[in-house]
């Protein structure tokens, strides 16, 4: 295979290249320098527009400034894609050749980011350009126009070390042999993991690459096999629908990406920056749309009744019985004169309004209005006088403002949730015939909260309060949205996510067999539809990267009993020796773990020792009381990065790797929740290189008689 690990020193391509290099890099400093240095529009006085005008373009130059940051340890192209001559530059004889446009070939080089000379010629092109597409996707089957693809190695300090060729087709002949990429992805793959995700936009492969450029819409929703790459691909789609999409994008109130908690955020919180994004906003979907502090974690079957979509319905009921028919005439007084409106008369307006579909918080101004309209119109048919004053000097009138109020309370979500929480009678009657008796008395708050302060609520409550925000006044709206490890959401909180961009699209990302939470569904479709994109393309990605063969195969065991309808999930790669299973003497189980540890912080990269959540603590005491330098996940927001070995409750191995993972007693990890043995799915599913499972009590049946 042509793949070259020559003399750097020596290696005339090498030295080439590297010249190359060192010349984009200087192109880029000038690019940045440009930007810096471009003066915004001056203006002294103080207008609105051209202050506003200022700001904008400031904090886009600052933008622009910050994608050009040529970041010291980050290789400013990684690939390179040659054309026949004359393909891709137009032939120009007054142009000498240059590194882009040798006699042999046209080059294009492949990076990060855009970078051209002084003359606007470009150097690099941005991966995401569509020239570049053919970088991932051209193969020998369907070359693409492309002659050849290079590939290069680059060391820790990104100084270019390697390439690697691959012949795609031979000008005017048969196709030169194949190289293979594979050596370069294994190699990207394997390089030990310290601290937070890296970008793979030197290695996307093929069917990651379809989903990364398809289109803003329709959704996409990615079911995928744990480590295939669901949540690289749908950081590098936020990266690329940025980049086609940027301008639509902002308008329709910019991009977020969900994750499922801190940990999982602070871990994917550098891969965007080094794709020269900045601006995305990365939250869990608590913060998404939190309105009280969360102080309670919910009792497991309430937590069920509350993130079922019925609460939508009791929550609509509860709030739209406020508004109420006056019992009583109303009169309006003006000057000596007395106008009335009878109760008959005011319901009516309010059955139409109720009927029009509006925003609870619309139905105020909308009600004074329409009395206001209703008093005019008599005073009018007496023949006095009116003008467009009258119905403003209406509008503001006392005893009608009164009645509105009375009418139509204003609502609070926040309150009006507490009230429907802790009030039987209440709650029965916006449940009647959706809940049943015993599903309400399971969604009652604890306690005897006297006001929204002191109530006590947990995560499931925050989505019923944004369902009766919503239903008040509608929220702001997102361009698009990536949901990670959406598997687990509630269908309340579906909702709440799928309100949030009823103008834009989604990203769906997540893996069926990894269903944790109480709601966990047996396809996607229910999924979809509570978050309002019933319409979504459904991908599937089977290729996995991160697990070797040995370990996906024994986790995916399990499957047949967690889901039965998923086809079994491939590694790319074998590891030997990859999986061991120790089974320890009942009075050394911690010392047992301990040794475990050791074992692994000899070879590279990080170790995470996954147990059940309550029994991590308990571990990670003892492994520093043996002297171990040890992480504890769930507490500081850096404990990824603070030491190699850290200790994961099971609760948070989600969507996290480690080169080499222990997982404690898989038996606890299973008994300890009703999903259990999908939370142990996740647990044995976070090696890179080695899975060593240490346990006393006996393995679940599944993976009995199982060594590597
Ligand atoms: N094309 C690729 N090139 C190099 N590395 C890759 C590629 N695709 C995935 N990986 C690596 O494989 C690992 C798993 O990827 P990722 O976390 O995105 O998978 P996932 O499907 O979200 O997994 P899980 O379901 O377990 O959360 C990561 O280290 C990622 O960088």
């Amino acid at each position: 295979m042509p793949e070259r690990a020559p003399d750097p020193a020596v290696d005339p391509e090498i030295r080439s290249e590297r010249a190359f290099l060192a010349d984009a890099r200087a192109a880029l400093g000038r690019m940045h320098e440009d930007v810096v240095t471009t003066e915004t529009v001056q203006d002294s006085s103080e207008d609105a527009d051209y202050t506003f005008t200022n700001r904008l373009l400031a904090s886009d130059r600052q933008r622009r400034a910050e994608a050009l940051v040529d970041l010291p340890d980050v290789p400013l192209f990684f690939g390179r894609l040659d054309y026949p001559p004359g393909a891709v530059y137009e032939a120009d004889p007054a142009d000498p050749p240059s590194a882009t446009r040798a006699p042999e070939a046209d080059r294009v080089y492949i990076g990060r980011r855009h970078v051209h000379d002084a003359d606007a010629t470009p150097l690099i092109v941005d991966w995401r350009a569509r020239i570049s597409a053919a970088f991932y996707r051209a193969g020998r089957d369907d070359p693409q126009g492309v002659l050849l693809r290079r590939r290069y190695g680059f060391s820790d300090t990104a100084e270019l070390t390697a390439y690697e060729d691959e012949p795609l087709s031979a000008p005017g002949g048969p196709a030169a042999e194949s190289g293979s990429a594979d050596t370069l992805l294994a190699a990207e793959i394997e390089r030990p993991r310290t601290g937070p995700m890296r970008d793979i936009v030197a290695t996307i492969q093929p069917e990651q690459d379809h989903l990364v450029r398809a289109p803003l819409r329709p959704t996409l929703c990615v079911q995928g096999a744990p480590g295939t790459g669901k949540t690289a691909v749908g950081l590098h789609r936020i990266a690329y629908l940025l980049y086609t999409e940027r301008d639509r994008l902002r308008q329709d109130g910019g991009v977020a990406i969900v994750g499922p908690n801190r940990s999982f955020l602070s871990y994917i919180r550098n891969v965007l920056p080094a794709l020269g994004e900045v601006g995305v906003r990365q939250a869990t979907v608590e913060e998404l749309i939190d309105r009280v502090p969360v102080r309670r974690d919910e009792e497991p079957h309430a937590a069920r009744v509350k993130g079922d979509a019925r609460m939508a319905e009791v929550i609509r009921r509860a709030l739209w019985a406020q508004p109420r028919p006056l019992e009583e005439t109303l009169v309006v007084e003006r000057g000596s004169r007395k106008w009335r409106l009878h109760p008959e008369e005011l319901a009516e307006v309010l059955t139409e309004l109720r009927g029009r579909g509006i925003g609870y918080g619309a139905g105020p101004n909308l009600l004074v209005q329409r009395i206001a309209h209703l008093v005019m119109r008599q005073i009018e048919n007496a023949g006095e006088p009116c003008d467009s004053g009258t119905l403003t000097e209406l509008r503001r009138n006392r005893a009608i403002s009164a009645a509105v109020r009375r009418m139509w309370p204003k609502a609070d979500p926040v309150r009006l949730l507490l009230a429907l929480l802790t009030d039987r009678d209440r709650l029965a009657r916006a449940a009647d015939g959706v809940l049943t008796a015993e599903e309400q008395e399971a969604v009652l708050l604890p306690g005897r909260p006297r006001g929204p302060k002191s109530a006590k609520w947990s995560t499931a409550d925050l989505a019923l309060i944004d369902e009766a925000a919503a239903l008040i006044e509608r929220p702001a709206t997102m361009g698009h949205i990536v949901v990670d490890e959406a598997q687990d959401l509630s269908p309340m909180q579906c909702r709440a996510i799928g309100r949030r961009c009823t103008r834009g699209s989604l990203t769906v990302l997540g893996d069926i067999a990894q269903g944790t939470g109480p709601w966990a569904v047996g396809d996607w479709s229910s999924l979809l539809e509570h978050l309002g994109q019933p319409d979504a393309h459904v991908a599937v990605l089977e290729r996995g990267f991160r697990v070797p063969a040995q370990i996906i195969d024994y986790a995916a065991r399990l499957l047949p009993q967690i889901a039965p309808g998923l086809g079994a999930p491939t590694g790319v790669r074998r590891a030997p020796g990859a999986l061991r299973v120790t089974e320890a003497a009942r009075d050394d189980r911690l010392g047992a773990l301990a040794l475990a540890c050791r074992e692994a912080l000899k070879g590279d990269g990080s170790v995470g020792l996954v147990a059940a959540d309550a029994d991590a603590a308990a571990i990670h005491e003892r492994l520093l009381a043996e002297g171990l330098e040890a992480g504890l996940l769930g507490g500081a927001e850096d404990a990824l990065e603070a030491t190699r070995l850290v200790c994961v409750p099971a609760a948070l191995a989600k969507g996290l790797e480690f080169d080499s993972v222990i997982v404690a007693e898989p038996a606890r990890i299973a008994a300890a929740e009703p999903r259990g043995l999908h939370r142990l799915y996740v647990a044995l599913t976070r090696a890179v290189s080695g899975l060593h499972i240490v346990h006393t009590d006996p393995l679940p049946q599944a993976l009995r008689d199982a060594r590597g």
